[in-house]
């Protein structure tokens, strides 16, 4: 079973009486496989957030076919299949965390509410405040919070907005582990999120969406370059022509060389033989962009 399905999706918001409109998604394609961590990026007003709205069916799109977890997002034995963290939390700020739970999990029509509400508050490191006013929380515990409720009823597909946002960084270490723990249990995570650095630490699976249309999709290690090159660093001393002639690319910091290698064994046996030149590997690593330059390169003309 696909965890999401898009296709042709668009999406035009067009105002009252009039015609025209403002084109938010532009024939948008997108298959994801259950237990994938894929990470939505791009600029603000790309279109992100409404192509979620499709997904949980909060708007309809104009155009265009979207399955999540095989069924139209219209289908309400679907929508308690997923969890979802929005951007904008409302939050009731009278309500202890635990009643607020047990009022999400009686909606979620779960059996044992009070156990399961307990049980996401410790996993979102919450429990010592169970049984404060959410009124007077900060921002990155009502965040926690938000997570524990998107997390209660073992959800097949978990979409986060902006999840890690004004977490502490110890905060965000538990988030990662915790979102690792649900995919080792086969759960898909759709995070959308302009923290690239923590997108880049989450997912697997990236989609660069601009202007309504998904500009760049694929596996991460792809995109970033990370599967074929590698900058290696040689102690003092080597000669650089015999590095040259054992298949490695001066690169411009001196010291590096680089390896163009498909796989393992050839990047093993280049390096086999640069060191039989009497080099000295120190240092090796994939040479590889981060998710923030394949994003500028996405937006630029
Ligand atoms: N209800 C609406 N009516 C009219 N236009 C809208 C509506 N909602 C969104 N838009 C427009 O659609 C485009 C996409 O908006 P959307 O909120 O999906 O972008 P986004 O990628 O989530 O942005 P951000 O990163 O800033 O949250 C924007 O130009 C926005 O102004």
């Amino acid at each position: 079973m696909l965890a999401i399905e898009a296709r042709g999706l668009r999406k035009t918001y067009r105002p009252w009486f009039r015609r025209g409109g403002h084109e938010a998604l532009v024939g948008l394609d997108l298959v994801l496989e259950q237990g994938a961590a894929f990470g939505l990026i791009g600029p603000n007003g790309a279109g992100k957030t409404t192509f979620i709205k499709a997904l949980l069916g909060i708007l309809r799109p104009t155009e265009g076919l979207v399955r999540v977890l095989g069924q139209s997002p219209d289908d309400p034995h679907m929508r308690a299949r997923i969890g979802y963290l929005p951007e904008r939390l409302h939050l009731p700020g009278a309500l202890t965390p635990l009643r607020f739970l047990q009022g999400v999990a009686r909606l979620k029509g779960l059996s044992d509410g009070p156990h399961e509400a307990r049980e996401a508050l410790a996993r979102v490191g919450l429990q010592p405040d169970a049984t404060r006013r959410i009124g007077g929380f900060s921002k990155g515990m009502r965040q926690r919070l938000g997570l524990a409720a998107a997390l209660l009823g073992r959800p097949l597909l978990l979409i986060l907005d902006e999840p890690t946002d004004g977490v502490d960084p110890v905060g965000r270490v538990e988030i990662r582990k915790l979102l690792a723990e649900e995919r080792a249990r086969g759960v898909t995570l759709f995070l959308n999120s302009h923290l690239l650095s923590e997108t880049e630490r989450i997912c697997d699976r990236i989609g660069v969406l601009v202007a309504g249309r998904l500009v760049r999709e694929g596996p991460l290690d792809t995109l970033c370059g990370r599967e074929n090159r590698h900058r290696a660093r040689f102690a003092p001393g080597h000669d650089p022509d015999a590095l040259l002639a054992a298949g490695l690319t001066p690169a411009k910091d001196p010291g590096w060389f680089l390896v163009d290698a498909p796989d393992a064994a050839t990047l093993n046996a280049v390096l086999d033989r640069a060191r039989q030149t009497g080099a000295l590997l120190v240092e090796l690593r994939p040479d590889a962009r981060d998710l923030e330059e394949v994003l500028t390169e996405a937006l630029s003309p």
